[in-house]
């Protein structure tokens, strides 16, 4: 067994590709117990996801977190569940493909592949799949807006890992975050204000992030600070005042204090202080899934309701929307820059090249 991988032998006239990877966290083939069983046995056994000592980690996870949330999860994931399945893979495979297309459009001819950091396709499948198409060059561009080492450094480590067993390592490029990217924001507000022509505005307008345990942010993790950021261009950009909108941290796991104010305690003091409606968006994820679908659009809001507010508005995530499209474009177009999109010489098949290609020259 050779240590690095085995590769086939470089095809002559092949010629050298650029390419994306959109990466996203990753859900469950099934909304059964034995699917969340091996997706949260790879998910939370990722040390950057839960950075505690690993062997009492390793205990805790087996002996009782394996044991009982798979089951729990399950029946959370089939009341969302589609005919096409999760609804976070279904989002991520229509945006890459989406993807395709914008940059075609734009003149740039790029691969373009979506791969789960946990689950399936797995970064390493659509990597290997991306070398045989004979990318070169790839750009890894996960679906995260905010850098946080529990979800992007963790792409990245996927992506290392791969490299670091593979024998002809194409060249790398990595896109940490666009928080403050104004297609982003621009597409966020679209969002938002055709809710609002559709329906009115409501009262208040809360901004929920997904949460982190709050040491990360001690330890130097930009997360928290870039989630506030995009919060506040948002707010800019909507004209909105400071009082008109609150922004708040959702999807806490364990015992641990995570960052605060936390989203369902947030609407729960909204109602019981009299505000009759409010309109909730989740700007930290670009796709509508558990957490977005589940725990705000039921849960919080069977929350908000029972505590006394009279009408909860969820706002859907960017998804499909043609300007979070043209961003996401954009945003490749600019991490692109610089390399070269098309094959050199493709098709030259002069006497000079036949030459090379017999000593072993590449493209
Ligand atoms: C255990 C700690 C967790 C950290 C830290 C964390 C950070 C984090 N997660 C997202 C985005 C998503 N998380 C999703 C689901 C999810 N998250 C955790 C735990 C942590 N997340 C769990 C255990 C789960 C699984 C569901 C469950 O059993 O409760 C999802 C949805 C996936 C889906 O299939 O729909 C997303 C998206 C971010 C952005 C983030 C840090 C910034
Ligand atoms: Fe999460
Ligand atoms: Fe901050």
């Amino acid at each position: 067994m050779p240590f690095f991988s085995a590769e086939p032998a470089y095809r002559h006239g092949t010629p050298t590709r650029t390419a994306v990877l959109l990466c996203n966290l990753g859900t469950p083939d099934a909304p059964t117990p034995a699917a969340l069983r091996r997706y949260l046995g790879e998910f939370l056994a990722d040390h950057r996801v839960v950075e505690i000592s690993k062997p009492l980690w390793w205990l805790i996870l087996h002996g009782i977190i394996l044991r009982t949330r798979p089951a729990k999860s399950a029946a959370k994931y089939r009341s969302i569940w589609t005919d096409g399945g999760s609804p976070l893979a279904v989002w991520t495979e229509k945006q890459a493909k989406l993807l395709r297309g914008w940059l075609g459009e734009a003149g740039v001819p790029v691969l373009v592949r979506h791969a789960m950091r946990y689950g399936n396709p797995s970064i390493a499948s659509q990597l290997d799949a991306l070398k045989a198409e004979g990318a070169t060059r790839i750009l890894v561009l996960p679906l995260y807006p905010q850098y946080s080492a529990t979800t992007t450094a963790s792409v990245f480590d996927a992506v290392y890992a791969w490299a670091a067993r593979t024998r002809s390592v194409p060249e790398l490029r990595f896109v940490n975050h666009y928080h403050d990217h104004p297609g982003y924001i621009d597409a966020l507000a679209k969002k938002i204000e055709t809710h609002w022509r559709e329906h009115g505005q409501g009262e208040q307008l809360v901004m929920s992030f997904h949460g982190v345990p709050e040491r990360t942010l001690h330890l130097g993790d930009p997360y928290h600070c870039e989630a506030r950021k995009t919060a506040r261009l948002l707010g800019e950009r909507l004209g909105l005042a400071e009082t008109q909108l609150r922004v708040t941290f959702q999807s806490r796991f364990g015992k641990a204090k995570w960052l605060q104010p936390y989203t369902e305690p947030t609407l729960i003091e909204l109602a019981k202080s009299g505000v009759r409606r409010v309109d909730v968006v989740c700007p930290g994820f670009t796709s509508d899934c558990l957490e977005t679908l589940e725990e705000i659009n039921q849960e919080a809001r069977e929350a908000f309701l029972h505590a006394g507010g009279e009408q909860f508005h969820y706002i859907a995530c960017l998804n499909d929307s043609p300007a979070w499209m043209a961003a996401l474009s954009d945003i490749a177009q600019q991490h692109l820059a610089g390399w070269p999109l098309q094959p050199a010489n493709p098709g030259l098949r002069d006497a000079s090249r036949e030459r090379a290609l017999a000593c072993g020259a590449r493209d």
